[in-house]
C-alpha cells in the first residue's frame, strides 16, 4: 500500500481569547481522524494557527495598552496547556501574522488579480463620526436585512445566517460608540466571485464529493439560480482600510486585507512554517496531485471555507481542498453554544485542574460525534454513565478480570487459545474493516457503539467461564490460562480500535502487554501462546460525581451588592404567571463591570427556559458604561415559562432577574419590570 499523504487542518481560533470547550471538541475530532490515519500508516502533516488580524483584535490591543502583535502573542502563549492537556498533537502552530502568511496572501492576491478576478470599487461605507474611522463590519449593528433578527454583526446574521454587506442593515448603530454611523466614500478591491468561471468551478467542486450533503443543501443557493433565476453569490469584498492590522494589499498604500481573505491562508502558512523548519519542500509536496487537504471546521464558517476559500486556492492555480469536514456546536447541559463571546459552561482547564482525565472527554464525545454537522450536547449524567459503564465497565475491566490470574499462576505467559476463544476473537477481527470505514467517515459515534457490541460479547464470554472460579478448582489450570489468554488477545484487538480516541491509554497498554506501538493492521494478528505480559496496572479511573459537581460549580462570585429595586415609581411586581408576553427593561444595574481583561462584546443572553436562550442585547462592553443600558435596553419576553429568569454576561458572569418574591442569583444585574407593564403590552 502507498501511503496517503494528508494535510490536515482545524478552524484557526481567533486570537482574542482563551480556547473554550466547543475548540477543544473540535480539535479532538480532527485529532482522533488523524491519529487513526497514522495507525493506517499514512502520512499526515496536522497544523493549526492563531488567526491574528483584523478589527476585533487591533481594538482589543489598543484597550489592553499593547501592541497588536504582542496581544496576539499573550493569546498564543496560553495554548499549549489546552492542546497538551487534551493529547491533541498538532504538528506545528503558527501565526496569521507570520512572515509566511503575508507573502502567501499576496501570493494568492497577485494570482486572482492576475486572472481578472481583483476588481476596485468605490464603496459607500459606513463610518463612526465619534471615533473618526471607518466601521468594520463587526462594529456595526442592527437589523437583519433579510430575517429581521436584532442586533446581528454587520457581515453576517447569527440567527438565518444570512451574509450581506453592513449597509444592508436596518437601523445601523456603531457598537463602538453607539453613534449613528454616516456614510463615506472608499475604494475596496473585490474579488469577483460572481464570475462565471468562479460559478462553474464551485459547482463542480461543491458536488464533487468534497462537502456532506447537508452542507450542500446550504451553500447551493450561492451558486444556484434561485427564484429570481439568479445566484446570490456576489463579489467579496477583500479590502479594509487603515487604521487595520493585517497584510497589505500590494501596490496600495493604506489597504489591507480583510481578515477572513488572509485567515484560511493561514492552513498554508502552518504547514509551510512547519516544512521550513523540517527542511521539507512545501511547494513540492503541495503540488503533488496525490496529496489530499481536508479542512475541519464548525458549521458557522462554512461559506468561507466551501466557497471563497476554494476559489482562491483554485483561481490562484493551487490545491484545493478534497473535503471541508463541517461539525455542529457543542452546548452544555442543553445551553447555548460554547463561545469566547458567551461564556464558558465547561472550561476546559477548570477540567484538567480537577484531575478529570481528558480521554473520558475524548471519549464521551466521539461516542456523540457522528461526522454529520449536528449540535451535540455535553450532558453531565451521560457523560459519567458512558464514561464509567460502557469506557470502564465494558473495556478497562477486560484487562483488570484476566491479568491477574495469568501474571500470577502463569508468569504472564499466554497460553494455547482453545476454539470457543479463536471463534470470539476472530469475530473481533473480522469487525476491523467496518470499524476503521467508521473512523474515516468521522462517524466515531457508531465506531464506538461497534467496539463496545464486541466489549459486550467479550464479557458475556468471561461471564460463560467465570475465570475467578476456574482458578479455584482443580486440574482447571490450562483451562483458565486459555480463558485469559482469550481475554487478553481480545482486549488488545478493542485497544487497537479505541486508538485513535484513547492514546495514552493506549500507550499503557501497549507497555502493560509489552507490544510496540498498535496500529491498525495489527488487529489481524494475535499475540500468541507464549508471549509475556507485564503487570497489570491500574488503567482508568472512574468518573465521581463530586468531580462534575465541582466542574459545573460556578465561580465564586464577588460579594453581592446590595440592590434597591428602583423604588416606589415602579409598577408593582406582576405575577409571574401572568408572563405569557411581557416587555421589560433594565431598570437598573449594579457592579457591571465588563470582567478584567475582556475585550470581547457585553452580551446579554436571556434564559427563556427549558434551556433555551436568546441573545437580548450585545454591545463592545468598554464603549458601554453600565448605567448606559438602563432604561434604554427594552426586551421582549414572550411565553416564559419558569418563575426565573436569568442573564448572562460575556466571561461566564451569571447575571440575575429577580421577580416577584423569586431572588435568583445574587444580584449583579437586575431587571425589573418596565413601570406600568402589564401582559402582552409593547414597550418602545
Ligand atoms: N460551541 C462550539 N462547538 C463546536 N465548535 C465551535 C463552537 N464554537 C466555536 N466553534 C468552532 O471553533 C472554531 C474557531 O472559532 P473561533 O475562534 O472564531 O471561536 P468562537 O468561539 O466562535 O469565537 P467568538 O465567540 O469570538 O466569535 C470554528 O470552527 C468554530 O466553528
Ligand atoms: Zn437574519
Amino acid at each position: 500500500m502507498t501511503p496517503r499523504r494528508l494535510f490536515v487542518t482545524t478552524a484557526l481560533p481567533y486570537a482574542n481569547g482563551h480556547f473554550h470547550i466547543g475548540h477543544i471538541m473540535e480539535y479532538i475530532q480532527a485529532d482522533i481522524w488523524v491519529r487513526f490515519q497514522r495507525m493506517l500508516g499514512h502520512d499526515v502533516h496536522f497544523v493549526c494557527a492563531d488567526d491574528a488580524h483584523g478589527a476585533p483584535i487591533m481594538i482589543a490591543a489598543e484597550k489592553a495598552g499593547k501592541t497588536p502583535q504582542q496581544f496576539v502573542a499573550d493569546i498564543a502563549a496560553g495554548r499549549k496547556p489546552y492542546l497538551d492537556g487534551f493529547h491533541i498533537a498538532f504538528d506545528n502552530w503558527h501565526s496569521t501574522d507570520g512572515p509566511e502568511n503575508h507573502a502567501l496572501a499576496q501570493d494568492i492576491y497577485r494570482a486572482l488579480k492576475a486572472n481578472g478576478l481583483i476588481e476596485t470599487r468605490t464603496i459607500e461605507q459606513f463610518f463612526d463620526p465619534q471615533k473618526n474611522m471607518f466601521l468594520p463590519d463587526r462594529f456595526i449593528k442592527g437589523e437583519c436585512p433579510k430575517c429581521g433578527a436584532k442586533d446581528q454583526y454587520g457581515d453576517n446574521c447569527e440567527v438565518c445566517s444570512a451574509v450581506y454587506s453592513p449597509t444592508d442593515l436596518k437601523n445601523p448603530y456603531s457598537a463602538l460608540s453607539g453613534a449613528e454611523p454616516v456614510l463615506k466614500t472608499s475604494e475596496h478591491f473585490f474579488f469577483k466571485l460572481s464570475d462565471p468561471r468562479c460559478l462553474d468551478f464551485l459547482k463542480a467542486w461543491t458536488t464533487s464529493g468534497a462537502v456532506q450533503p447537508e452542507v450542500l443543501n446550504k451553500i447551493r443557493e450561492w451558486i444556484e439560480p434561485g427564484e429570481d433565476g439568479k445566484p446570490r453569490m456576489g463579489d467579496w469584498d477583500i479590502s479594509r482600510d487603515a487604521p487595520y492590522f493585517g497584510i497589505e494589499i500590494p501596490d496600495a498604500p493604506g489597504k489591507y486585507f480583510y481578515v477572513w481573505l488572509d485567515a484560511p491562508v493561514g492552513y498554508l502558512a502552518s504547514l509551510k512554517n512547519l516544512f521550513d523548519k523540517t527542511g521539507r519542500d512545501f511547494n513540492a509536496f503541495l503540488a503533488d496531485p496525490a496529496v489530499e487537504q481536508f479542512h475541519f471546521i464548525g458549521k458557522d464558517i462554512i461559506t468561507f471555507h466551501t466557497l471563497f476559500w476554494p476559489a482562491m486556492l483554485h483561481f490562484s492555480g493551487r490545491k484545493v481542498p478534497n473535503a471541508v469536514y463541517v461539525h455542529g456546536f457543542l452546548t452544555v447541559n442543553n445551553g447555548e453554544k460554547m463561545s469566547k463571546s458567551r461564556g464558558t459552561g465547561l472550561d476546559p482547564l477548570k477540567y484538567l485542574g480537577l484531575g478529570m482525565n481528558p480521554e473520558w472527554l475524548r471519549y464521551y464525545l466521539a461516542a456523540k460525534l457522528n461526522g454529520r454537522n449536528e449540535d451535540i450536547d455535553f450532558n453531565p449524567e451521560d457523560f459519567m454513565a458512558r464514561v464509567n459503564s460502557d469506557l470502564i465497565g465494558k473495556f478497562v475491566n477486560i484487562a483488570s478480570r484476566a491479568a491477574g490470574f495469568l501474571t500470577k499462576r502463569f508468569g504472564g505467559q499466554l497460553g494455547v487459545v482453545s476454539a470457543d476463544g479463536q471463534t470470539l476473537l476472530s469475530r473481533l477481527q473480522e469487525q476491523r474493516v467496518d470499524i476503521a470505514a467508521l473512523f474515516e467517515a468521522r462517524d466515531t459515534a457508531r465506531a464506538l457503539r461497534e467496539v463496545m457490541l464486541l466489549a459486550d460479547r467479550v464479557n458475556e464470554y468471561v461471564d460463560a467461564n467465570k475465570p475467578w472460579e476456574l482458578a479455584k478448582q482443580e486440574g482447571q489450570d490450562a483451562r483458565l490460562q486459555d480463558v485469559c489468554s482469550t481475554c487478553i488477545e481480545a482486549f488488545r484487538l478493542l485497544s487497537i480500535y479505541l486508538k485513535p480516541v484513547l492514546p495514552s491509554l493506549a500507550a499503557q497498554v501497549e507497555a502493560f502487554l509489552q507490544v510496540p506501538a498498535l496500529a491498525f493492521a495489527d488487529a489481524d494478528r494475535l499475540l500468541g501462546a507464549g508471549h509475556t505480559i507485564g503487570t497489570y496496572q491500574h488503567l482508568m479511573q472512574r468518573v465521581d460525581v463530586k468531580q462534575l459537581d465541582a466542574l459545573f460549580e460556578a465561580p465564586a462570585a464577588p460579594e453581592p451588592e446590595k440592590v434597591v429595586p428602583g423604588g416606589e415609581e415602579l409598577a408593582p411586581t406582576i405575577a409571574i404567571d401572568d408572563f405569557a408576553k411581557i416587555d421589560l427593561r433594565i431598570a437598573q444595574i449594579v457592579n457591571c463591570e465588563p470582567v478584567e481583561g475582556s475585550t470581547k462584546l457585553l452580551r446579554l443572553t436571556l434564559d427563556v427556559g427549558e434551556g433555551k436562550t436568546r441573545n437580548v442585547f450585545s454591545g463592545i462592553a468598554s464603549a458601554y458604561q453600565p448605567a448606559d443600558l438602563i432604561g434604554k435596553l427594552t426586551v421582549m419576553v414572550a411565553n416564559l415559562a419558569p418563575r426565573k429568569m436569568k442573564f448572562g454576561v460575556s466571561e461566564g458572569m451569571v447575571l440575575a432577574a429577580s421577580h416577584g418574591d423569586e431572588k435568583t442569583n445574587p444580584g449583579i444585574y437586575v431587571l425589573n419590570p418596565w413601570p406600568g407593564a402589564q401582559p402582552g403590552m409593547r414597550v418602545r
